[in-house]
């Protein structure tokens, strides 16, 4: 199919910029209104730190309205995300994450290309090594280049996509996959609390059928003009609850606070904390208690950049919408029914003509109690973000 429609081939950025292009080819140029300010605005507010043994020691005494459960509400309702530390993931395990995150995109390029996520060198899937789905000629390409894996469950893993370099990187993302799910477990325990609702209404989702870990590796290489590209264009994240650690000696990752007048700011750096973020699934259910935050990933030109994000989602087949308690007379029900198989062949489509998936289950004032305008589009996506 790609061998007539060259362009849903893109190239591997950190090929490109090794190749010491000047500029970015047109392809990753943004419009001039979107792009990126050199410098961000400065905070309003600091970033909220939650500390997540707090949490679970109040959750432990029964004392659900604790100080920390306050900080993490006043937190989650002003920005959508936190930083979190008392994580209980040892500094060194974080390290030797970071360390194979990074060995993986110092590999040589043909042995990344072992995992590529193009097989037979054309047909795109999720999984893999590579850039995201190209959908049109005119889509305009980030300047990063990821690896895509489903960690959990073990039936779902594709374990001939599993780097064997470095040594350590198969046995690494499984525990730290692990480690991610406790947090997540904490914090949406204390959401659930937060809204009123049983500690493990949104918990018990995560442990039916195939609720799913993935991971993505972000690599965003140098960028000769950082100020024209976007290292991952701006969107929220479809999963219920996302982690994500972010290098530890280059920023770049910056989001908007809800309802500010779409404002970028700096998330900083804090050695050791992991940022958590509610994503679309949790708004949805939520009923738009809580709102899933935009964010992007700028680059820069003297020094390349990792991430790693992990998504927790429901079972693909399994209906998300808003949870009946949180719905009455006063707060009527706000988002359509969705599926995460939906969704996201919903999102893959808008993410790559920048806009949010959110919009294609948010229920207008005028057709209110109507579901879904759905995609027609009914692939079996699985990538989130
Ligand atoms: O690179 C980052 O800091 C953020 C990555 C991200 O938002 C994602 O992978 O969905
Ligand atoms: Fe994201």
């Amino acid at each position: 199919m790609a061998d007539d429609q060259p362009w849903k081939i893109p190239p591997i950025v950190q090929e490109l910029a090794a190749a010491g292009v000047l500029e970015p080819p047109s392809r990753y140029v943004i419009g001039e209104q979107d792009r990126p300010a050199l410098a961000a605005a400065s905070m309003p507010e600091p970033i909220p730190i939650v500390d997540l043994s707090r949490l679970s020691a109040a959750a432990a005494d029964g004392h659900g309205a604790d100080d920390e459960a306050a900080k993490l509400l006043s937190a989650l309702q002003n920005w959508g995300l936190f930083l979190a530390v008392g994580h209980g993931v040892e500094p060194g395990f974080l390290a030797e994450v970071m360390e194979v995150t990074r060995g993986f995109f110092k590999l040589q390029p043909e042995e990344k290309r072992k995992y590529s996520n193009l097989v037979n060198g054309k047909e795109f899937r999720f999984e893999g090594y590579g850039d995201d789905m190209v959908l049109s000629e005119d889509q305009i390409l980030d300047w990063g280049d990821r690896l895509y894996l489903i960690v959990e469950p073990e039936s779902q893993v594709a374990h001939g996509l599993w780097p064997a370099q470095p040594p350590r990187f198969s046995s690494v993302l499984p525990e730290y996959a692990a480690r991610c799910r406790g947090i997540a477990g904490v914090v949406l325990a204390s959401l659930a609390r937060l809204l009123g609702l049983q500690e493990r209404r949104f918990v018990g989702m995560m442990d039916q059928g195939l609720a799913m870990t993935h991971a993505r590796f972000n690599y965003y290489p140098r960028c000769p003009q950082p100020d024209r590209v976007f290292g991952l264009k701006p969107h929220s994240d479809a999963s219920v609850i996302t982690v994500v650690l972010v290098d530890d000696a280059v920023g770049g990752l910056q989001v908007q606070k809800p309802n500010d007048g779409g404002v970028w700011y700096d998330v900083p750096i804090v050695p050791n904390a992991l940022l958590v973020n509610v994503g679309d699934a949790i708004e949805i259910m939520s009923n738009g208690f809580f709102t899933s935050p935009v964010h992007r990933a700028v680059t820069n030109a003297e020094r390349d950049r990792v991430s790693l994000a992990m998504f927790y989602t429901l079972d693909p087949e399994k209906e998300i919408e808003p949870l009946p308690e949180l719905v009455d007379d006063k707060r009527p029900r706000r988002y359509g029914k969705t599926t995460t198989k939906q969704y996201l062949a919903a999102l893959y489509e808008r993410f790559a003509r920048g806009a949010r998936a959110i919009d294609t289950v948010k229920i207008s004032a005028a057709a209110d109690g109507c579901d879904q305008t759905r995609s027609n589009r009914e692939d079996d996506g699985q990538m989130i973000e």
